[in-house]
């Protein structure tokens, strides 16, 4: 069963063109959505939730498209918080158990506990990360299958993200709920992510199980005539600096046997989104 998916989906904006994007996140897991800034991580969220009309393709939550029913099993935590800055967080509880069919009070409270927000501060006087915190609260508290977050940790201290990072693996545990989390800090998506999925100028570049992503892809660092020993077709993209060919290729395992002579070393999803971004495909 697919939590999301996503067929051709399009949209012209000005500048800007989201060109047939497909992926999915299946049930049970947690998708990381990468991409450097103004790739189209958050234009895509908002196509799939219909806050931006799109022009072409089909968007599938559970095999079916969005409905109000549907939007009640789906939480989208966006990384700003605008409405609440007035009440505190006892008063948006009771705003909110109002609002949503399953709301879960004790959760709600447990979280707030858990995570240490004050409840005698206004919303106004929180800091970015307090505010962080309790947007993804507030998007847990609802009881959704899919939780959908764009940059949910980027205003996080270290431990508050490792923090809110066991909560997400925590919700997935009982393998009903699924996340789709964009993120540019790779680092988080190296530790919880199942799937990665990479954006670039609009469009998905690879999209792959993450173990499989850092067991198959590798980096060779070699002269110029080393470089031109490499089968083309094993090149995911390279970049050369100081006269050394910094090269990303897609089956290292196979290359390790039959260029014994090269060192491949392990790749991080950063060295391979920075040298696909800056060099040569
Ligand atoms: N309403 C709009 N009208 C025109 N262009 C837009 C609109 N919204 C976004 N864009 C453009 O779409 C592109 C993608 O933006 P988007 O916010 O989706 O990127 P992102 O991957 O989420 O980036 P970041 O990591 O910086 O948040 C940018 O070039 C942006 O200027």
């Amino acid at each position: 069963m697919k939590a999301i998916e996503i067929k051709k989906l399009s949209k012209k904006l000005d500048t800007f063109h989201i060109d047939r994007i497909n992926f999915t996140v299946p049930k049970g897991n947690i998708v990381g959505l990468i991409g450097e800034n103004g790739a189209g991580k958050t234009t895509t969220i908002k196509l799939m939730m219909d806050v931006i009309e799109r022009d072409s393709g089909e968007v599938l939550f559970f095999g079916k498209r969005l409905n109000k029913d549907l939007k009640e099993e789906i939480s989208v935590v966006y990384d700003e918080i605008n409405f609440y800055e007035k009440v505190d967080v006892v008063k948006i509880n009771t705003i909110l158990k109002h609002i949503f069919k399953a709301w879960d009070s004790t959760k709600y409270f447990d979280l707030i506990d858990r995570f240490k927000l004050p409840k005698n501060k206004t919303i106004g006087n929180f800091s970015k990360g307090m505010k962080m915190k309790l947007n993804i609260i507030i998007g847990l508290a609802h009881s959704p299958k899919l939780l959908i977050l764009d940059e949910p940790t980027s205003g996080l201290d270290p431990s508050a993200r490792m923090e809110m990072l066991d909560l997400f693996l925590e919700f997935i545990q009982n393998e009903e709920h699924s996340i789709l989390l964009s993120s540019h800090i790779t680092n988080d998506l190296e530790r919880i992510a199942d799937y990665i999925v990479m954006m670039h100028n609009g469009r998905i570049i690879l999209q792959l199980n993450k173990d499989e992503l850092l067991y198959r892809y590798g980096i060779i660092r070699c002269s110029e005539k080393q470089f031109q020993h490499i089968p083309k077709h094993v090149i995911f993209a390279y970049q050369i600096s100081n006269s050394i060919y910094e090269v990303v290729i897609n089956n290292a395992p196979e290359m390790k046997e039959a260029y014994p002579e090269l060192t491949i070393d392990r790749i991080t999803i950063d060295d391979m989104m920075s040298i696909y971004i800056r060099g040569e495909k």
